[in-house]
């Protein structure tokens, strides 16, 4: 399968930019009034308005209310909900039937235990995504630039594209894809100069990094592919 490469957090035009013209296959639009990504629905529909088909849309909120996600969904034709939150499967299969666009439901992890839960969500998202599980009290839920053991991953195939970020930057993206089986990959303050500034340089350094990497599982040397 082929590598999908989110840049998420995009908030300016510049950003938007650099991430299609690097070759970004998704990108993310933050919508939580405590991040120094938000975007207002109106801001986010007129930068999303711009991607024209070069990459796909995601619209990333946190435990949203139907109100919030029809205003998003009206505003911005996204392509793809990224739910950031404590939603429960229920909630997951009950926005993906209401609005019927594919639902990426994040998992947040530390240890193995965190991976209780996949089977429910497997069972009604499009795709899962594992990110960093934020220390109590984190003023955001995601986007904190923190790495986890992705070990903790290893051998996990729950029939659905998997995608990676927390803390993933141009210097470690290759391990990380060496590392586990991953469908994914996902980066947001990694590719940042400051918190909610994306870098055009690192941007592009980052989908280099993901496109050229060996990936997971690695050949044996010597023997045949
Ligand atoms: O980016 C935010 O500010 C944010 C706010 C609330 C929920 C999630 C948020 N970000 C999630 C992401 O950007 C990515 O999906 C992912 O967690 C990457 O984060 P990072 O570790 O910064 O690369």
């Amino acid at each position: 399968m082929a590598l999908d490469i989110k840049i998420c957090g995009v908030n300016t035009p510049d950003a938007l930019d650099a991430a299609l013209s690097a070759g970004a296959d998704l990108v993310g639009f933050v919508h939580f009034p405590r991040s120094p990504r938000h975007l207002a629905v109106s801001d986010m529909a007129r930068l999303a308005g711009t991607v024209g088909g070069r990459a796909a849309k995601v619209v990333l909120t946190v435990d949203p209310d139907d109100r919030l996600l029809r205003d998003l969904v009206e505003a911005v034709a996204p392509d793809l909900l990224q739910l950031h939150g404590a939603e429960t499967p229920e909630r997951v299969a009950a926005i993906r039937a209401m609005f019927g666009i594919a639902v990426m439901k994040v998992l947040p992890v530390r240890t193995h235990a965190d991976l209780a839960a996949v089977p429910a969500f497997a069972a009604v998202a499009d795709r899962l995504l594992f990110d960093a599980k934020p220390d109590p009290g984190a003023l955001l839920p995601g986007g904190n630039g923190r790495v986890f053991d992705w070990q903790v991953l290893h051998g996990l195939d729950p029939g659905r594209p998997i995608m990676l970020s927390g803390g993933l930057d141009p210097a470690n993206v290759a391990q990380a894809l060496a590392s586990v089986r991953l469908d994914g990959v996902d980066v947001s303050s990694g590719v940042e100069s400051a918190p909610g500034i994306k870098s055009p340089e690192k941007i592009l350094a980052f989908v280099r990094a993901a496109r050229t990497a060996p990936r997971f599982p690695l050949p044996v040397e010597g023997q045949a592919t």
